[in-house]
């Protein structure tokens, strides 16, 4: 198990510490049950079963208390399932059998009881076979499915396959995003699922939540006495929170034309993001002190002014057949916000989202103000810029002038640099999925979206959505491979943005 070990002691040390005392949660003697539904999908494929199987492979899901059900309308066998996802695992073969070993599939309807009560005859099947005593079995229900089956999926999983009987057993429902298409759909969608599970049973899920970096941030912030002083308005000029892909929809036309770059990336997942730089500290890391404070930050954010948009749409997008010719969708946006508080009154937070652009990368970019009174004359060179780079080559570097080295009194644009493949070498980092799951299974809901939270990100960019659903806003159209739109780099600059010319930063090699 090797470096494997080494996360699993990591991850435990972290629970000895201050975490776990707050979260003492009675020990769990029951077998696990883990259902995917829409096991024959996409996202089951490529990132739920082989985040159970890189948990399984870890230790943390044990062969002796752990089954995995796939549940979906196709008719395969368990040998084909098996098949379907074995490429996506991993290159150790003969753990890979085992973990394959450990999954069922049982096929049936979404809108049925009959379906759902085969799958509860067969979780209830394996409980017994394991002896757990009635009530202790913990079912955990993995919805990989479009949300238009929620709530009659829900319904089902209300009806017929809940834990029997409380004796510390459990039954968490994981629902993956779009979690509905505005703030009505949203609330509409919350109040239909709220009616059959109580909000601590309930994981909505946005995997950013689960990346490395992303979870570093409350570490940085308020475990590193560099940053308490300087956070604010008084320091920072302007924070960028960037993704792009160098892909277009590729297959997924027809689900991407309905939601669009705004739904699909910004009001999740940079949105959590922007929350987790802007918060206060919270009381502790108990998850409700966390979610607080994010709704007061999104319940802070001004309603969004039209001239702090640029929508745009890569040439070509149309071409897709799933993707209507007329299509208004935004395969780009650029979303200014403003934050009405008194740390960040007047700190443009700039989301910026694209598919099929010139680089893949997520990153944020804390822009700090110029130096009053400068002396060296170099402010022109450049401002000091934090940096974390999410993804691909996780780092985080400081962006600062030093003196050049040598005989002149120079100056010149360096960085404190702390790059993971460098620093950690050989440390596998989670994939966020792998991570998300294993919260899930502990009952930890600090890293998911709370429906308050939910709520408040909808009410931000609804009226946006409106506007552009009715067409009253147009994407300005790109080539594919560029940076966006010219007119989102005007609107960098006017929002207060200063690029630093000649200068980029190249991940350190080994
Ligand atoms: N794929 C990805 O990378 C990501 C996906 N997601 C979200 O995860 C969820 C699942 O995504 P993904 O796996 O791509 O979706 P799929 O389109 O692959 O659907 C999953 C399964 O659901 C069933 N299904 C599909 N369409 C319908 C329908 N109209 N009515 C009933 N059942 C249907 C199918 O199973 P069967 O016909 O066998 O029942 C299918 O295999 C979605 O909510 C998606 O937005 C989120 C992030 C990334
Ligand atoms: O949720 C989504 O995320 C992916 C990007 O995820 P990443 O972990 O690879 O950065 C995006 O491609 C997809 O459109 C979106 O639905």
């Amino acid at each position: 198990m090797g470096s494997g070990q080494w996360m699993v002691e990591k991850r435990s040390g972290l629970e000895n510490d201050s975490f776990l005392k707050e979260h003492e949660t009675p020990s769990e003697s029951g077998c696990l049950s883990i259902i995917v539904l829409g096991a024959s999908g996409d996202l089951a494929k490529k990132k739920t079963f082989p985040a159970l199987y890189h948990l399984y492979r870890q230790g943390f899901l044990h062969p002796d208390e752990v089954h995995i059900f796939g549940y979906a309308r196709t008719r395969i066998s368990d040998d084909e399932l098996r098949d379907r996802i074995r490429g996506y695992l991993g290159k150790e073969a003969e753990v890979v059998s085992k973990f394959l070993q450990l999954i069922k599939y049982v096929s049936g309807s979404y809108d049925t009881e009959d379906g759902f009560q085969l799958l509860d005859k067969e979780i209830s099947q394996h409980e017994v076979s394991k002896n757990s005593a009635e009530g202790s079995s913990r079912r955990l229900f993995y919805l990989a499915l479009p949300p238009s089956v929620y709530p009659t999926v829900c319904r089902m999983i209300r009806k017929c396959c809940m834990n029997k009987s409380d004796n510390g057993g459990w039954t968490r429902i994981v629902i993956e995003k779009p979690f509905g298409k505005d703030l009505e759909s949203a609330e509409n969608l919350s109040a239909h699922i709220g009616e059959l599970f109580e909000e601590a049973q309930l994981f909505r899920i946005d995997h950013y939540l689960g990346k490395e970096l992303v979870q570093n941030l409350l570490v940085l912030r308020f475990a590193n006495r560099f940053f308490l002083p300087l956070w604010n308005r008084d320091n920072i000029s302007n924070v960028q929170i960037v993704f792009r892909e160098n892909f277009g929809t590729e297959g997924r036309g027809g689900y991407f034309d309905e939601y669009g770059i705004i739904r699909d990336i910004i009001q999740n997942h940079l949105l959590q993001i922007l929350c987790l730089v802007a918060m206060e500290k919270p009381v502790s890391l108990k998850p409700e002190y966390i979610r607080d404070e994010k709704v007061k930050v999104l319940q802070s954010v001004l309603p969004i002014r039209d001239e702090d948009v640029v929508l745009g749409q890569y040439e070509g997008y149309r071409d897709d057949p799933t993707v209507p010719d007329q299509s208004n969708t935004p395969t780009f946006a650029t979303v200014v916000l403003r934050i009405h508080n008194e740390r960040w009154e007047g700190v443009p937070f700039i989301l910026k989202a694209g598919k099929a652009l010139h680089s893949s990368k997520a990153e944020i970019r804390v822009q700090f103000k110029d130096v009053p009174g400068d002396i060296f004359k170099c402010q022109k060179q450049g401002r000091n810029e934090f940096v974390i780079r999410l993804q691909p080559s996780e780092a985080m570097y400081m962006k600062l002038t030093v003196k050049q080295p040598g005989l002149e009194m120079s100056t010149v644009q360096s960085e404190l640099d702390l790059s993971y493949m460098q620093r950690y070498q050989g440390v596998p980092i989670p994939e966020a999925y792998e991570r998300l799951i294993l919260d899930t299974i502990r009952g930890d809901q600090q890293h998911f979206v709370r429906r308050d939270e939910l709520k408040a990100a909808w009410e931000i960019f609804t009226p946006l959505l409106h506007r552009i659903d009715n067409g009253e806003m147009k994407p300005k159209e790109y080539q594919p491979g560029s940076r966006g739109p010219v007119e989102a780099d005007e609107l960098l600059a006017k929002a207060g943005y200063v690029q630093t010319h000649g200068y980029i930063w190249i991940p350190p090699t080994l």
